[in-house]
């Protein structure tokens, strides 16, 4: 970063535009350059030799760019830059389904002044939770599409008020639309992960947590529902520590609970916090701790202290001196702790009741990281395979992740991750990926599915550009910097569904339709079968492709039949088998000729294919062997058993012969494909099923039936645990066997029963099953030739 921002310094200068250079060299020189290289480029500008001074300038910029640690950056950070960062959060809200995540935004919306009226998910006024802006969410009661939002808290310190930016992403809680959390996870500083005061950690908690500790993000809790029969935030905080594993303890405790919840007590300052007024709005905050709870109060205080002191050196060293950190060592402790991803302190409160959502704001802005406080790095592409530290400085040149796409009434939209520098309306950056110059007409706030114009934003932001034309994941940089930045994971499909209009006349639609979900969500995807001529869509489940079918109808008016959903099976082979294969047609002309030998094994990554030529002596020319890889490819994309993707296969050249005349890189790579294609039932080829993780809570009574009908599937039951009255059931099921599964658990459990599912692993397939596939697949080619 720092050899580039010096690049575009020296370009400046030396092409001409002295003001530009002087003001980006001072910001730059007071921003991160260490003292010795600033003097450098001082004695630079006074030199007349440019040239030579501005290559030795770059190279020493270059081979100082691995001493810009943060500590480094934090040292030596421009005050300006580190006061504007430090009232900036980027935090998602991530939960199991149904926690509360929308009701909590609508809240923080609410008395951060951006709505003016509250309106609740599937809310008797008809008007659905502002965050839940899609009429399929509102009718659902689930979030489908993350959406984005910003806000600002207003932080009451010693009587001061203290204005904090924050950017905030509601995501949806089904594994379904895993990739939303993804995205959002992947650009966000910090979480306040949601949990439900009655059930704790659940199904989705797990993977939610899963994916926080990809990205690395730090995260507070929220225990919500505290209003509901049966709440005890202590299971909850047990449950972070022993199933998720991480280190936290409350920094509240409740004032009553159920019906009588009434608010919290603060156990660090020791202050009682009721919320008064119409909606909460009021906060009353006394000394008075109420009589039955001091006890309480003051050991939950310590438990925190002795949680924090596993944690923080400073807290362990006045532990064990036997001395009582004051409140502002635990409060910095606790921050410490949070962001280096050690421990997450645990808050309460009630959504729907309007309790508690204020404290969490301060929490928020006391404990999560600023954008100057996370490490973001991009890959240098000039440089191989080397990292490079953002610096989210307003002054450097701009580096930003387009993390989400999204069409509206007005256009495309591309929500953009600020990580360096400052993005302004009419600029040009450069999309890394495609090398294409594209000007940023305009940029605006989301406000869910509403909009504010801007003119800038700066560094350490999100915001959203209208009329830019790429693809999610994307970076965009000012051009100087031949930056990408790491993309998000992005799972593999594991269902399909052919599909079509019902009526010719909406094929328009429909393909506009497929092209705008395909952009905006890389786990939708959509091919046209070879064969049949289909078009298949695929996906992370049966409702995530639901979803799809519903918005054509809704959305473009389309209504479409779909074919049985499709497992994405895929074909491997489990041991070494030689081949040698000899490719000789004649047919009046020049022939075709390629012989290739040698043999296809198992290969050490599982999930992906290996090709390799030791052909010695020239027998297969250089460029005959580029068609042997490319067959190799083809042959795995199109398996010999069921025409699934092979994986974890290696192939291996080692001899061949060519003809004078009839070899051709055709013929190469027809061989290469035949000589796969028979060696593979040799190579013990065989079919693979996606194995999925699934968890399933129930009330305990209906163990029984769930046993029985996971038991049916074949499911591989790993862990059981039985709550005082939930019980909680994760196994290994085959995809193939879950079909349908939702109602049959409904039946099973009267409704109350609820799973989740998350593609595990491949595992070879049942041999019935494999037989059954293989015949049927083979029957449908056999119709094929002989229509
Ligand atoms: N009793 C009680 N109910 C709540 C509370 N917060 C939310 N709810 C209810 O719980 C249900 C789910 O709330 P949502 O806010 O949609 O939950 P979500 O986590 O956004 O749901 P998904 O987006 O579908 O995952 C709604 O019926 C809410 O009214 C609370 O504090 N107490």
């Amino acid at each position: 970063m720092r050899a580039f921002g010096t690049a575009r310094w020296l370009n400046c200068h030396l092409f001409g535009d002295a003001q530009k250079a002087a003001s980006g060299a001072r910001n730059f020189q007071a921003a991160i350059l260490p003292l010795a290289f600033q003097s450098q480029l001082r004695a630079f500008s006074a030199s007349s030799q440019r040239c030579s001074a501005a290559q030795e300038a770059l190279k020493k910029a270059q081979n100082d760019a691995a001493s810009l640690t943060p500590e480094y950056v934090a040292a030596n950070m421009d005050p300006a830059e580190a006061q504007r960062l430090e009232r900036v959060r980027n935090i998602g809200i991530a939960a199991h389904i149904d926690s509360g995540k929308t009701t909590v935004t609508e809240r923080v919306l609410f008395y951060t002044g951006r709505i003016k009226a509250i309106h609740e998910v599937r809310g008797k006024d008809s008007v659905g939770a502002k965050m839940d802006s899609m009429e399929l969410e509102r009718e659902k009661g689930i979030t489908i599409q993350s959406a984005a939002t910003f806000c600002d808290w207003k932080k009451t310190v010693n009587g001061k008020e203290e204005l904090y930016h924050v950017n905030l992403i509601d995501t949806p809680g089904h594994i379904d639309f895993t990739i939303e959390v993804e995205r959002a996870l992947r650009v966000l500083d910090g979480a306040v992960m949601i949990l439900c005061a009655v059930s704790g950690v659940q199904s989705q908690t797990i993977t939610v947590d899963r994916q926080m500790k990809r990205y690395d993000v730090p995260r507070i809790s929220f225990v919500n529902k505290m209003d509901r029969m049966g709440a005890n935030p202590w299971k909850a905080v047990e449950q972070i520590n022993s199933k998720l594993k991480i280190p936290a303890a409350a920094i509240q405790i409740p004032i009553g609970a159920e019906d009588e919840f009434e608010g919290v007590v603060d156990i660090i300052d020791m202050k009682a916090m009721y919320f008064e007024g119409p909606r909460g709005t009021k906060v009353r905050v006394t000394d008075q701790v109420p009589a039955n709870l001091q006890e309480l109060a003051a050991e939950k205080r310590q438990v925190l202290i002795e949680k924090l002191a596993d944690v923080d050196d400073e807290i362990a060293e006045l532990y064990l001196d036997e001395q009582e950190p004051t409140n502002a060592q635990i409060k910095a402790a606790i921050r410490r702790a949070t962001t280096a991803l050690k421990f997450s302190p645990v808050m309460m409160g009630s959504a729907l009741a309007d309790k508690g959502i204020q404290p969490m704001l301060d929490a928020v802005c006391d404990y999560l990281p600023n954008p100057g406080q996370i490490e973001n790095t991009a890959l240098d592409k000039s440089k191989g395979e080397e990292m490079v530290k953002l610096v989210p400085y307003n002054s450097l040149p701009f580096v930003g992740l387009a993390f989400k796409l999204e069409e509206n009434n007005y256009g495309q939209l591309t929500y953009i991750r600020v990580y360096q520098g400052t993005l302004s309306k009419g600029t040009y950056l450069y999309n890394s990926r495609t090398d294409k110059k594209v000007r940023i007409p305009r940029i605006v706030r989301m406000h869910s599915n509403e909009m504010e114009d801007v003119n800038e934003v700066g560094a350490g932001e999100i915001c959203a550009v209208f009329g830019v034309d790429c693809a999610s994941g994307d970076t965009f940089t000012d051009g100087g910097l031949p930056y990408t930045m790491s993309s998000m994971f992005v799972p593999d499909a594991v269902m399909s569904l052919s599909i079509k209009p019902k009526r010719s006349g909406d094929a328009d639609n429909f393909s506009k339709a497929m092209n705008r979900f395909q952009r905006e969500d890389p786990t939708f995807r959509v091919h046209v079968d070879a064969e049949s001529e289909e078009t298949i869509i695929s996906g992370m489940g049966e409702l995530h492709l639901e979803v799809y079918v519903e918005r054509l109808k809704r959305e473009y008016k389309t209504e479409c039949v779909t074919g049985q959903p499709r497992v994405a099976y895929r074909e491997t082979i489990s041991r070494r088998a030689d081949f040698d294969y000899l490719l000789k047609r004649q047919s009046g002309g020049p022939g075709d000729f390629a012989r290739v030998a040698g043999y296809i094994e198992p290969n050490e990554k599982p999930d992906e294919n290996h090709y390799e030529s030791q052909v010695v002596g020239g027998h297969i020319p250089d460029k005959f062997l580029s068609a042997c890889s490319k067959g190799f490819e083809l042959a795995c994309e199109k398996g010999p058993l069921l025409g699934h993707h092979v994986i974890g296969s290696k192939m291996i050249i080692n001899d061949g012969q060519t003809h004078v005349t009839d070899s051709s890189d055709y013929a190469f790579n027809l061989a290469t494909q035949m000589a796969f294609r028979k060696a593979f039932p040799e190579a013990g080829g065989q079919v693979l099923e996606p194995l999925m993780k699934t968890t399933i809570t129930a009330p305990n009574e209906f163990q029984g039936n769930i046993l029985m009908l996971m038991n049916k599937r074949n499911a591989t039951i790993n862990d059981t645990e039985i709550g005082s009255e939930d019980f909680i059931l994760t196994c290994d099921c085959s995809l193939n066997a879950m079909f349908g599964f939702s109602s049959q658990l409904r039946a099973a459990t009267q409704g109350k029963g609820e799973f989740s599912m998350e593609f595990s692993h491949y595992a070879p397939a049942p041999p019935h099953l494999q037989k059954e596939l293989i015949a049927k697949y083979e029957a449908e080619l056999d119709s094929k030739r002989t229509k």
